[in-house]
C-alpha cells in the first residue's frame, strides 16, 4: 500500500516493530544502510520475527541508491521530521506514497531533509517543549493515518467474514 523508508536506523527493536507493522499493513519497507544491527536470519528470529515478515524488506546502500533504483515520484515523497511545516493529518495520502523517517539519534541528515519541498516535510503533533516521538511510534501513527484515509484498503475483518 505505502512505502516506508527508514534511513540509517540504529536501534534493532524499533526496526523490528516496523518490520511487523509493514507486514500487518501491507506496506513495503525500505532500509537505507548503514544499519545499526544485523539482518541475519538468526538475529531476526531472535527478535521474534517470522521469516515472511522480514523476507520482503528491501535494503539500499544509500539514500541516493534508493532514489536511483526505485525512482519514487518526487511529488509523492514525504520526509517525516520534527521540523516539518505541515501535519500528517492535513496531508492527503495516496496508495504507493513514500514515507521517509530518520535515524533515532540524528534524525534525517540536513541535506536529505532539505531536498524535500517544504510542503512535503511533515510532522506528527507534539506538546510544546518535547524533542521527538519514538521512531517506530511515528511510523505507526503515520502509516495508520495514511491507511485510514485510504479506507484501510486490503484489510481483513474476521468478524465480517464470519457472518458471511
Ligand atoms: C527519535 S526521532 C529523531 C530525533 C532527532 N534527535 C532529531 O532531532 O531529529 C527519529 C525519527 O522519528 C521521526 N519523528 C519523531 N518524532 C516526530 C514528529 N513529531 N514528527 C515527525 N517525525 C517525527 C522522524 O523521522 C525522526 O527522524
Amino acid at each position: 500500500m505505502f512505502n516506508i523508508v527508514l534511513v540509517e536506523p540504529e536501534i534493532p527493536p524499533n526496526t523490528g516493530n516496523v518490520i511487523r507493522l509493514a507486514a500487518n499493513t501491507g506496506c513495503r519497507l525500505h532500509l537505507v544502510e548503514p544499519l545499526g544491527f544485523s539482518m541475519d536470519d538468526k538475529h531476526m528470529r531472535r527478535a521474534g520475527l517470522d521469516y515472511h515478515e522480514y523476507a520482503q524488506v528491501l535494503r539500499h546502500a544509500s539514500w541516493q541508491a534508493l532514489l536511483d533504483s526505485q525512482r519514487p515520484p518526487a511529488g509523492r515523497l514525504f520526509a517525516m521530521t520534527t521540523h516539518g511545516a505541515g501535519s500528517v493529518y492535513d496531508m492527503r495520502f495516496l496508495p504507493g506514497d513514500w514515507l521517509v523517517f530518520g535515524a533515532e539519534t540524528r534524525g534525517l541528515a540536513p541535506d536529505v531533509r532539505e531536498s524535500f519541498p517544504m510542503a512535503q516535510r511533515l510532522r506528527v503533533p507534539m506538546q510544546p517543549g518535547q524533542r521527538s516521538l519514538n521512531l517506530s511510534n511515528t511510523v505507526a501513527v503515520t502509516v495508520f493515518e495514511a491507511w485510514r484515509q485510504n479506507g484501510f484498503a486490503g484489510s481483513h475483518h474476521p468478524a465480517a467474514a464470519d457472518q458471511g
